[in-house]
């Protein structure tokens, strides 16, 4: 599992353990940490050593460029040339500054020589401080860097994304390799920030010790969707396995109600309930479907519900609400929903919406959910006393138990924006949802499995839904597999 804590968690930590400690040593280990993970980088590139290679440190007016030249002094230590950029001349870290000067380091003549001429580039500009995307005299520096044959390694984040949301609001300096501190911070996990970033490197500088016990924010890694995945033992009938059913598709849109179903048989249910108009183009492709005409209510027991994929104006979103069993709402089920009729709902629910439709039901502009996506499934998690899943570059997922971070999906791919993946995620975690999982595992274990499909599917071209659903047991294999 990787966590991550807000900026002003990380800053109040911080400040307790500065306090405990000698002034400059947290500084000193997230220097040590950087200049480490440098070393390394260089090692990888020809001519293989530290000694002699063209370090270029970008140092804005903070905390960010004092880890940059703090680093820089060690690697000059090492033999390595190191020029810092001074992109706030007056206002750089001075004991830092300092430090590189007595090391050998130099302030680079020229910026654009500098980094034209780099192996490795240090990008210190800012850090969790950092606010706006680059202020326009960085702008240049950084395409020259970025443009230049240098490794890019960014002081814990990549400049000029936002470090408590992961957004790019401007321009930021995409990075080969992360070297972060203490913990992840929000960036680190989700999109656009988080690839930005590249690799990620944490470093302990003992932070830990005075971080809370519940993250903000974490996400869930191989081994993690491993143990939460269902699997059928010796005594499992596809009852135990649990019957899932969805109601989705229309006369309109039948297609939906088919991805739907083949999103719910990839997931492990152990049968599905079609309940809806488009029956005939389910059992055509799926002839393993029970297919009712009726009302939910009326379709026999299920362990979970799907309902809204594709659905139009049909009824049904209704019948499922008022179920006693866990029911996952998505697309037009979303549209006009009744959040007190959630909320006296005593089995979980799912609520899965994509921008848009998290903008309808919070009555906001959808711009306001893309800028802020974290306090967004947040907010819409209370309001509607249900765990939400709100679909985008980063998927995340929220509890309404606040106690619970919330989670962001690591395996997403831009080439699951494709029509109907929707659908087959949705059929997917209500299968994980009728196999007893929670509404919170659901979610998350669904969208990283549906993510790594969504990959595995499009391999660098693009893919269908169905595609993706095809797709869905190789990635659950390899995920089975461990690491
Ligand atoms: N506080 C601590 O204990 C530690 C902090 N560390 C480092 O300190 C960083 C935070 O330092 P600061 O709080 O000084 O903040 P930053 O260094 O991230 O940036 C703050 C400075 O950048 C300027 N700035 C803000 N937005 C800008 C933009 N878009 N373009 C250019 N300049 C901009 C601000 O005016 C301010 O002077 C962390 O990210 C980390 O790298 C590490 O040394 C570990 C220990
Ligand atoms: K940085």
């Amino acid at each position: 599992m990787r966590t991550a804590y807000s900026v002003e968690t990380v800053r109040a930590a911080e400040r307790e353990l500065m306090d405990r400690l000698p002034d400059g040593v947290l500084m000193q280990r997230a220097a040590a940490g950087l200049a480490a993970a440098c070393a390394d980088l260089l090692r990888r590139r020809a001519p293989g050593r530290v000694y002699g290679a063209r370090v270029v440190l970008l140092v804005g007016s903070g905390d960010n460029g004092g880890d940059a030249l703090y680093a820089g002094a060690r690697l000059a230590r090492r033999g390595a040339g190191v020029a810092a950029v001074l992109l706030a001349p007056g206002r750089a870290h001075a004991p830092g500054l300092t430090a590189l000067l007595a090391a050998g380091g130099r302030v680079a003549d020229d910026p654009f020589d500098a980094t034209a001429a780099a192996d490795l580039v240090i990008d210190g500009i800012t850090g969790i401080g950092g606010r706006g995307g680059l202020r326009p005299d960085a702008v240049p520096v950084a395409r020259a860097a970025r443009g230049s044959g240098a490794v890019v390694v960014a002081v814990d984040l990549p400049s000029g994304v936002e470090a408590g949301s992961g957004e790019v609001v401007g321009e930021a300096l995409r990075a080969d390799a992360t070297v972060t501190f203490g913990t992840y911070k929000p960036a680190h996990l989700i999109d656009p920030a988080r690839e930005y970033a590249g690799a990620v490197r944490l470093v302990d500088i003992g932070l830990g010790a005075v971080l809370p016990s519940v993250p903000e924010l974490e996400a869930l890694q191989h081994a993690d969707v491993a143990r939460l995945l269902p699997v059928p033992t010796g005594e499992s009938d596809k009852y135990r396995r649990g019957v899932l059913g969805i109601v989705a598709g229309s006369a309109r849109y039948p297609g939906a109600a088919v991805l739907a179903v083949a999103g719910a048989l990839r997931g492990g249910a152990g049968a599905v309930r079609y309940v809806g108009p488009a029956g005939d183009a389910v059992i055509a492709r799926f002839p393993e479907t029970l297919v009712h005409t009726g009302p939910p209510a009326k379709a026999g027991r299920v362990q979970a519900w799907v309902v809204g994929p594709g659905l139009g104006d049909e009824p049904g979103v209704r019948d499922a609400v008022a179920s006693d069993v866990p029911v996952l709402i998505d697309a037009d089920g979303l549209r006009g929903l009744d959040a007190a009729a959630v909320r006296a709902r005593t089995a979980p629910t799912l609520l899965t919406p994509h921008a848009g439709e998290a903008a309808a039901l919070l009555g906001i502009p959808r711009e306001e959910v893309e800028s802020a996506r974290l306090t967004s499934v947040r907010e819409l998690a209370a309001r509607y006393g249900a765990t939400v899943l709100l679909k985008g570059s980063t998927t995340l997922v929220a509890s309404p138990d606040t106690s619970e971070p919330v989670r962001a999906n690591a395996t997403g791919t831009p080439w699951l924006a494709t029509a109907g993946s929707g659908d087959v995620l949705s059929g997917l975690m209500g299968s994980l949802l009728a196999a007893g999982l929670t509404a919170l595992d659901a979610g998350s274990v669904g969208a990283y499995v549906h993510g790594l499909a969504g990959r595995l599917a499009a391999r660098g071209a693009p893919t269908s839904a169905e595609g993706v659903a095809a797709s869905v047991p190789a990635a659950w294999r390899d995920i089975a597999s461990g690491p």
